[in-house]
Formats: C-alpha cells, structure tokens, sequence
C-alpha cells in the first residue's frame, strides 16, 4: 500500500527541518530515545509522525513525553504514552527504531508507509496527541518538532507545556476514560483520596524535606501541596530549580552515592526527607545519618515496595468476605536487595516475581494480581488495581472503610505509571496510618551492603542474559568465571547485564560487608573487562 499522498508531501516538507544528525544512530531503549539534545530534532518528528499513528489506529489519544529523566541537563529524551495510559506497548518500539534510523526523506516515507500498511491505516487524520516537556532548555523546541510530525498525519498535537511524565500519562488516561483530565483534576484527585486514606489519623508532625532535583517535580509539588493544605503534610521544597537539573541532587544522585543532595546542610538528622528525579517518576525517601555526616540512610523502591504491600494488607484484611480472595504481588528485578526479598518471602506472604529490568516489564508482570505493587530498588514503581477488584470495592466502600480507603489508595497510586509524587502520598499515608518514624520503617530489615558499578566494552550486545537478567549466556565462560567469584563470598551475588540506556556494561554485586561487596563487583567488572571486549585501562 502506497502512503496516502498528502502523508507522504507533508513529511517530505517537514522533515528537511528536522534531519536526521550524521553518524547519529538512536536506539529505543529501557525508556524511550535517550541522546545528547541537539541530535534528537529528527528522532523527536519521527516520534510526532508514529504517536500520531499509534492515535488513529486506536481512535484514541497518545502522549509523548520531552525528557531525558534524571540523565545530565545537557541531554533531552522521549518518553511514549500508550492510549491507556501505559508506556508505548513493546510491539511498536520497533517501527520507532526503524523510523527513528531512517537514513533519507525516501526512506523515511517508505517506513510510514510501511508501518501504515501493517497496521491498516487508510487514511490519515482523526485522535490527539498530547505533547509536554520537562524543565530542560531544550524540551519546547523538541516538543515542536515532534508537534511537526503528529501534524504530517493529520493529527493535532495538543501543545501541554511542562508535566512530570507521569502526569502526562495519568492525563493521557484519563482523558481516554472519559474521566476529568486537566492538570488541576491529578492535584484534586490526589489530593482527594489521600485524605480520605488519613482521615481520623495523626498528623506526622514533622516537615517532609523533598529534593526536588532543580526539575518539574518543583512547581508541581507546590500545586499538589496547595491542594494538601489543612491535611497535616508539611513539605519543604528543596533544589526547586535554581541549580542545575539533578546535578549534585535527585533520587539517582542518592542512591549512587548516598550522599546528601545539595542544600540539606541544615536539615536535622533522623528528618524525614525524599528525592525526585528530573521527570518525578523516581521517588527515594532518605534521612541524613548522626554519625557519618553527609551520608544518608536510603528507603528506596525495596522498601517502599514493602511498606505498600504492608498497607495493602492490612486493608485487604479488614475487607468484608464479600470480597473473596485477594492476590498480592511483588514485582522486583535482580537489582531488589536480596535483604529485602527475603523479608518478603518469609514476612509478607506476597508471591515475589522477578523481571528484566525496566518498568514496562514489571509493569505487565504486575497486571497478573489484583493488587500488583512493582518497585525499582532505584524508586520507579507503583500499584496497579485490576478492573475487577476495583468493581468488587466499589460495591463495597458504602458498608465498608477498608473497601474504600483501598479505593482511595488506588487513586493515589498513579495507575498509568509510576510516579513520585504519587508516591509520596503513598508513603506518607503508609506511615501515618501506622504512626511510624523512620525508624520502625527502617527497622523492618538491614540492606545487604551492595555496589554497582560500570565497565566500558567495545560492543554491550555481546552480553546476553537469561532468567531474568541474572544469568550470563554469552559470552560463553564468563557466567562460570563470575559464579566462581560469587562462590566464596557469604550471602555473595552479582549479576551483570547492558545497559538500555547508557553505552555500558553494568555490573552488580552484594554481599556481606561493604568490603566485600565492593571486591566482588571489582572482581566482576574485571572479568568483563577481560571476556566481553572491555575498553581502556581493566578496572
Ligand atoms: C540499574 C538501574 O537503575 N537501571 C535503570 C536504567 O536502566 P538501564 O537499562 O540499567 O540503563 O534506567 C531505566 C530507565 O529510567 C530504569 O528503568 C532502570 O531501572
Ligand atoms: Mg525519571
């Protein structure tokens, strides 16, 4: 089939304004389209002519996110919104490839072509899609090229300024649901429900200290925070955006370094302080430590994952058994801390699930229960509520609390995406409902003292990975050589993988001292320096 005429001359028109950078190769990876900003003008219309797409085929609207997340200012992204709400599903990652690589204006049309022929596209026009950037210099600028690209369609892009990511799916849902959608309808939403889970319960107390990485997470906490007032949650702001975007701040700062983010000299130790990332879908909660100054004591996505499914519980016990039968999952990759598995295995009596990473697959994995509750150890995560329970509750929330404070915890809990903000109120409600510190937070287990660690390889593909990423299939020996490394270690584990997202090998281990962790991963990241091509000096 022929691209439509009028498809065809307008992406010929277009795209000279958008060319494709010399020698630039993008690859969809863990999230989306990641580069150096100034590469991405093609990557970013071609994004615009494939949501458009994506839109009329499902008669529907889709989302495409301006972000490069908690990577460095300088470099700018994509992130692609599903009509659902969800992250781009996995089958179309590859016409965004081979779009995205298309070398000419002829081949690009022919892929258009090609992917309008597949999915039975006849004509162009009809569907949404909404466009917004994060707090980069460079966001409005490629939000427009990727405005370009939706108009190619026939498609009208709906110009939505700065949001979180999450925000934009959350909208990009409901707006498809028939819900109310507009930014102000989240903060209302939010709001709303997380009142409804502390009502009749003591405030915290104490401010909440939120690290908000020079990003978006800075004014859309404050909108939220507005609507909070009179709930007894005092948050005060901090890295709102005078300093650069997660430089020196932000939740990948804290957890690659635990280190306390710039401007928290004067925060008391033992406060209960958090992290955003740069587009707010990563959420670290952290107190400074007494006895080492300048560390932080981390709760990240293991632990929040575990605190959820306490709060979970509690309500699913209290449920009337008209509920019947609940199922409860946790969703991990290999990055969870094997402290924190354990704890779940033999405390929480959830079925634990381990998925490569990258949350579109914790994501699916978590749609198998009806409450799945999925966490990054780096902090992106949520709680999904299948359709059906959510039914069985609302018949219930008349008669019963525990059925509507579910409820309410379900419209907390962003259930398009993960979403720190979200998160927040999530964790705060947790600990409110259960008049806890950090302390007994802390308390529910010891982290394995763990590191990570990258190593620089001529070409990452030749790791290849099996049972969840744990295991090495190729090169061939190198998975016997680090079992063998693991082997003398007491409460050992590493694992190495490539990146999605970084030009790198990454290599992680654990064990039973910080020492010891750390020569483990040092051992490891020489192997792979050694067997998987390694460039430069070996580790
Ligand atoms: C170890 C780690 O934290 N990896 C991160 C990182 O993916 P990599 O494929 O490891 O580069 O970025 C992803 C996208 O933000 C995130 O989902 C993932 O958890
Ligand atoms: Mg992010």
């Amino acid at each position: 089939m022929a691209v439509p005429t009028s498809v065809g001359a307008a992406v010929e028109a277009a795209s000279a304004r958008y060319p494709l950078a010399k020698g630039f190769r993008p690859s969809y990876g863990t999230a989306g389209f990641r580069a150096l900003a100034e590469l991405l003008d093609s990557t970013m219309f071609r994004c615009g002519i494939m949501m458009a797409a994506r839109a009329i085929k499902a008669s529907a609207i889709t989302g495409i996110c301006i972000t490069a997340s908690h990577n460095p200012a300088p470099d700018n992204g994509v992130k692609l919104v599903e009509p659902s709400g969800e992250m781009l599903c996995q089958e179309w990652e590859t016409y965004a490839n081979d779009l995205a690589n298309a070398q000419t204006d002829s081949d690009l049309i022919a892929q258009v072509a090609s992917l309008l022929a597949r999915e039975g596209i006849a004509a162009p026009g009809g569907g949404i899609v909404m466009i917004a950037h994060d707090t980069r210099p460079s966001g409005p600028h490629l939000a427009e090229a990727a405005a370009a690209g939706v108009r190619c369609l026939g498609v009208e892009p709906q110009m939505c300024g700065l949001l979180t990511t999450p925000q934009l799916h959350w909208m990009v849902m409901s707006r498809n649901r028939g819900q109310p959608w507009a930014e102000a309808d989240y903060c209302a939403a939010l709001a709303g429900a997380y009142q409804q889970l502390v009502a009749g319960t003591q405030p915290l107390g104490q401010t909440l200290y939120m690290d908000c990485a020079n990003g978006v997470g800075a004014p859309k906490m404050a909108a939220l925070a507005q609507q909070l007032a009179g709930a007894g949650l005092a948050v005060d702001l901090r890295n709102t955006g005078e300093g650069v975007l997660n430089g020196g701040c932000g939740s990948d700062f804290l957890q690659k370094d635990r280190q306390l983010p710039a401007n928290y000299a004067d925060v008391p130790a033992g406060a209960r302080c958090c992290a955003v990332d740069g587009d707010s879908d990563r959420l670290m909660y952290f107190t400074p430590l007494a006895d080492t100054p300048g560390k932080a004591l981390l709760f990240d996505g293991d632990r929040i994952a575990c605190l959820s499914a306490m709060l979970l519980r509690d309500l699913i016990s209290a449920l009337p058994p008209g509920a019947g039968d609940v199922s409860v999952g946790i969703i991990q990759t290999a990055y969870a801390n094997g402290a924190a598995s354990a704890y779940i295995r033999d405390n929480l009596g959830c079925a634990v699930e381990v998925t490569p990473t990258g949350v579109k697959y914790l994501h699916e994995a978590a749609h198998h229960y009806d409450c799945g509750v999925y966490f990054e150890a780096n902090g992106h995560g949520t709680v999904l509520f299948v359709k059906d329970f959510l039914a069985r509750l609302e018949q219930l929330a008349g008669e019963s609390r525990a059925a509507a404070d579910l409820l309410a915890l379900s419209v907390v809990i962003n259930q398009a995406v993960g979403d720190a903000l979200s998160g927040i109120l999530l964790v705060e409600a947790a600990l409110r409902r259960r008049a806890w510190g950090l302390d007994q937070w802390a308390a529910l287990y010891t982290d394995l003292p763990s590191r990570q660690l990258k190593v620089t390889v001529a070409d990452r593909t030749v790791i290849t990975t099996t049972d969840a990423e744990t295991r090495c299939a190729s090169p061939a020996g190198l998975q016997a050589a680090i079992d063998a490394a693991v082997a003398p270690v007491p409460r050992g584990r590493a694992f190495v993988r490539p990146s999605g997202t970084e030009d790198v090998v990454r290599v992680y281990a654990e064990a039973d001292s910080q020492e010891a962790a750390d020569a483990l991963a040092g051992a490891v990241a020489k192997l792979v320096h050694a067997q998987a091509g390694g460039v430069g000096p070996a580790p």
